[in-house]
């Protein structure tokens, strides 16, 4: 199933526009947003960044607060801004909490009832969604390929990224959810989407247990804000993600950005870095 333009959007020299589609691999229509650099086209590609938003987004925070594009354009990289979980499935208390069900798919295909079969947020953002967008849209450069993504977003690039060697060039991340595992936002999710009973299935969404056993080289980029509530609740553990990775011996470099919060403004100001980081493998 093909692509509905509803907007067509300029944007520093190139466009944003508003799709939708139906999906397979979640039950209903999924909404996103790509963006065109300038110089994408049918006979010069553009390399891909997805950008995973957060808690209670839809493919619109990161396209309209975000500020990737100004160096996306600069870069001649196109973004996609995906939808955080599939909409209206009339599952009972989908609606009901700001961190789980609607705009809370944490990236992971739910083996619980009522969820399962159809909360596949891994299943659509790492298969249907990229297969989807490279045989429909000529413009954009299906082997290169790289993830960010901010809070559960955060979440959803690193872990994606670990579970798929090869499957994107580079990640980084705006104050992620480093160790789901261990905390609230991270247990409800995971008690929700994959029961209580299944602890091996929450350590396969979970950056630091999968670093531990990552083989090969990462170069991860991660910001996270001082004066971050969340990060201050626990929620984050960037910490954690440090010791992890120091031990494996993985490169992953956490800038704590002195008084930053959690909000767009954090992400908005440290944008440029992380398309910079992403240019340096999509562009090599
Ligand atoms: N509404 C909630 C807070 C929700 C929130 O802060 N969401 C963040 C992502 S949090 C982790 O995934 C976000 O990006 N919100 C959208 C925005 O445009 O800022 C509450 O009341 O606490």
């Amino acid at each position: 199933m093909s692509f509905e333009t509803t907007a067509t959007i300029a944007s520093f020299g190139g466009k944003l526009l508003k799709l939708a589609h139906q999906a397979k691999t979640v039950p209903c229509q999924m909404k996103l947003n790509l963006y065109l650099p300038p110089t994408a086209s049918a006979s010069s590609p553009a390399p891909v960044l997805f950008y995973l938003a957060g808690l209670t987004c839809t493919g619109d925070n990161g396209a309209e607060k975000g500020f990737l594009q100004h160096k996306a354009a600069e870069k001649g990289i196109a973004v996609v801004y995906p939808d955080t979980s599939p909409r209206g499935l009339g599952i009972d208390g989908e609606d009901e909490s700001y961190d789980f069900g609607s705009g809370a798919g944490f990236y992971v295909d739910a083996t619980k009832e009522p969820y399962k079969g159809k909360y596949n947020m891994y299943s659509y953002i790492t298969r249907e969604l990229p297969e989807t967008l490279f045989s429909h849209f000529k413009e954009l450069d299906g082997s290169r390929v790289s993830i960010t993504g901010h809070s559960m977003g955060g979440h959803g690039a690193l872990t994606l990224f670990l579970k798929n060697p090869g499957m994107y060039k580079s990640v980084s991340a705006f104050a992620p959810i480093s160790n789901p595992t261990n905390c609230q936002w991270g247990q409800k999710a995971f008690g929700g989407y994959f029961g209580d009973g299944d602890k091996g299935k929450w350590s396969e969404h979970d950056t630091c247990e999968l670093l531990k056993g990552f083989k090969g080289d990462v170069d991860v980029l991660v910001d996270v804000g001082t004066g971050d509530n969340f990060y201050k609740q626990g929620q984050l553990r960037p910490e954690e993600l440090e010791k992890v990775a120091k031990e494996a011996g993985k490169s992953v470099k956490v800038r704590y950005q002195d008084g930053y919060d959690h909000s767009y403004f954090f992400i908005s100001t440290f944008a440029g870095d992380h398309v910079e980081h992403a240019a340096k493998y999509l562009l090599k």
